[in-house]
C-alpha cells in the first residue's frame, strides 16, 4: 500500500505516510481492569460500560480515566456527481443548504451535541456550492466525480483531501479536544460509501445497497446499478488505498480517512458514526493499521453495508437505535454511555473504601448459597470483569482493551 503503484491509467502516488498509531497504553488497560474489581458492584454487573472505561482509561493513559472535557463532532460535507442519477430522495442543493443549518444550529446534529455536551464543526470538503468562508477553508473541489463513470477526484486532489483531515485532527487535538466524534454530510454519499466497503470486503452490490435518504425501488435499482459500475471501475485499486479513494470516493470521505487515521496517531479516542463515516475507517485502518484500536463504534445504522464494514473491523456497536441520518447522529447518542463508564470507573467507591464486605472471603463449598455454578457472578476467576471469551460483543482480537487475559502485555 505504500510504495508507488503503476497501472495502466496513471502512476499511483504513494499513500501519505501515516506514523503507525501506538496502541492504547497496556499497563493502564491492566490497572483499570484491576480497578474494576474492586469497585462496589458484583464483577461484570455493568455489562460492557466495564470494558468502555477500561478501553477509555488506556486511550487516556491514565487511571482512574477523566471525564471528557472536550468532545467534539466535526461534519464533513461535500457534494458527488452521482447524485444526479437518482440514487438519493433528496436533490443536491440539500447538501449546502444542510451545512448552513448545521452552522445555524438547527439540525439533528446540532441539538443531540448540545444535548451530550459537544461541540460541533462542519467543513465543506466539496460541496457544489459556494459556502460560507468559515467552512471553506479546506474545501478542495465543487462536488467530486460520478463514480460510476469517472474519478471521483484526481490524484493530487484526493492526496490534499487526506492532507486537510489530517490538518483538522491536528488542530482540534492541539486545541483541546479529548473525544472525536466524525460525521458526515452529502447528497448522494451513501453510493460512494457502499461501494467503498463493497470494494474492501468483496461484497455483492445488491448485498452492500441500502435506502439511503429513502428511495424507492426504481432509485434502488439505480443504485445498485452504479454501486456495481463503481467497483468495476474500482477493481484494479482494492489493495490501494488512494487509488480507492480517487476512484469511488469523495473529498469528503477521503478527509475523513486522514482525519480518523491522524486522531489514532495523536492518541485520541474516536466515536464512530454510521455508513458513510465506517466505509472511511477501513481506508483510515489500511493508512495506520491498528488505527481501530482508538475506535469504538457508536451506533448500528440500518444500512446493511455498514454492518459488513464493523463486521470487517471487528467493532461491535454500542447502540442500535435504527438510525440513518448521519451528521455524527448515531455516535453523539453512545457519548453519554461512555460518559456513564468513565464515571463509574473514576468515581465509584471501592470495597475497601465504602467498607462493604466484597465475595473474597466466600468460599463456595463452605457457602453452598452462593455456590459458584448457581451463581457464576460470584466466580472472580472464571468471569474476570471484562472477559471477551464471556461476552463475545466484544472482540479481544482487534480490542485487546478489553481482553482481561492479556491485559499485562
Ligand atoms: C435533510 C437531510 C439531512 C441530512 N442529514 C444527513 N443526511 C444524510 O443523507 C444523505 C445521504 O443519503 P443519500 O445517499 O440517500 O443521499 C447525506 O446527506 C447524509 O449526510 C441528510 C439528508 C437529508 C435529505
Ligand atoms: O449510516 C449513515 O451514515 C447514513 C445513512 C443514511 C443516510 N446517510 C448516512
Amino acid at each position: 500500500m505504500k510504495g508507488p503503484s503503476v497501472t495502466s491509467e496513471s502512476v499511483i502516488p504513494p499513500a501519505p505516510d501515516f506514523e503507525p498509531p501506538a496502541p492504547p497504553d497496556p499497563e493502564i488497560r491492566a490497572q483499570a481492569q484491576a480497578r474494576q474489581v474492586l469497585l462496589t458492584k458484583p464483577s461484570g454487573s455493568l455489562g460492557r460500560l466495564e470494558e468502555l472505561s477500561v478501553w477509555v482509561a488506556s486511550c487516556q493513559g491514565v487511571c482512574p480515566p477523566r471525564m471528557f472535557q472536550r468532545p467534539r463532532v466535526i461534519v464533513f460535507a461535500g457534494d458527488h456527481g452521482i447524485a444526479q442519477g437518482g440514487v438519493s430522495a433528496f436533490p443536491t442543493e440539500v447538501t449546502a443548504q444542510m451545512v448552513a443549518n448545521i452552522r445555524a444550529g438547527g439540525a439533528a446534529i446540532n441539538v443531540l451535541a448540545d444535548n451530550a455536551g459537544a461541540g460541533v464543526r462542519v467543513l465543506d470538503m466539496a460541496v457544489d456550492a459556494d459556502t460560507d468562508p468559515s467552512v471553506s477553508a479546506y474545501k478542495v473541489r465543487r462536488s467530486s466525480g460520478s463514480i460510476d463513470r469517472e474519478d471521483a477526484m484526481t490524484d493530487e486532489e484526493t492526496l490534499r483531501a487526506i492532507a486537510a483531515g489530517r490538518a483538522i485532527a491536528d488542530e482540534e487535538v492541539d486545541s483541546g479536544a479529548d473525544l472525536l466524534i466524525v460525521g458526515d454530510m452529502g447528497i448522494g454519499n451513501t453510493t460512494p460509501a457502499a461501494t467503498l466497503i463493497a470494494a474492501i470486503t468483496d461484497t455483492e452490490p445488491v448485498a452492500a445497497v441500502g435506502r439511503g435518504t429513502g428511495i424507492d425501488d426504481a432509485g434502488w435499482m439505480l443504485k445498485t446499478a452504479a454501486i456495481r459500475d463503481g467497483l468495476r471501475r474500482a477493481r484494479s485499486y482494492t489493495r490501494d488505498a488512494v487509488g480507492l479513494l480517487r476512484t469511488v470516493s469523495g473529498a469528503d470521505l477521503a478527509a475523513m480517512a486522514g482525519f480518523l487515521a491522524q486522531a489514532a496517531v495523536r492518541r485520541t479516542p474516536v466515536i464512530l458514526d454510521g455508513l458513510v463515516v465506517t466505509a472511511s475507517a477501513l481506508i483510515s485502518e489500511e493508512f495506520a493499521p491498528g488505527a481501530r484500536e482508538w475506535w469504538v463504534a457508536g451506533h448500528r445504522s440500518t444500512e446493511p453495508a455498514h454492518t459488513i464494514a464493523l463486521r470487517h473491523l471487528g467493532l461491535e456497536p454500542i447502540l442500535e437505535l435504527n438510525m440513518r441520518l448521519g451528521e455524527g447522529s448515531g455516535a453523539i447518542m453512545a457519548l453519554p454511555v461512555l460518559q456513564g463508564a468513565v464515571a463509574t470507573l473514576a468515581h465509584m467507591a471501592t470495597f475497601a473504601e465504602a467498607g462493604v464486605s466484597d465475595n473474597t472471603g466466600v468460599d463456595a463449598e463452605d457457602h453452598p448459597a452462593v455456590d459458584a455454578e448457581d451463581h457464576p457472578a460470584v466466580d472472580a476467576e472464571d468471569h474476570p470483569a471484562v472477559d471477551a471469551e464471556h461476552h463475545p460483543a466484544v472482540d479481544a482480537e482487534h480490542h485487546p482493551a478489553v481482553d482481561a487475559g492479556t491485559g499485562s502485555d
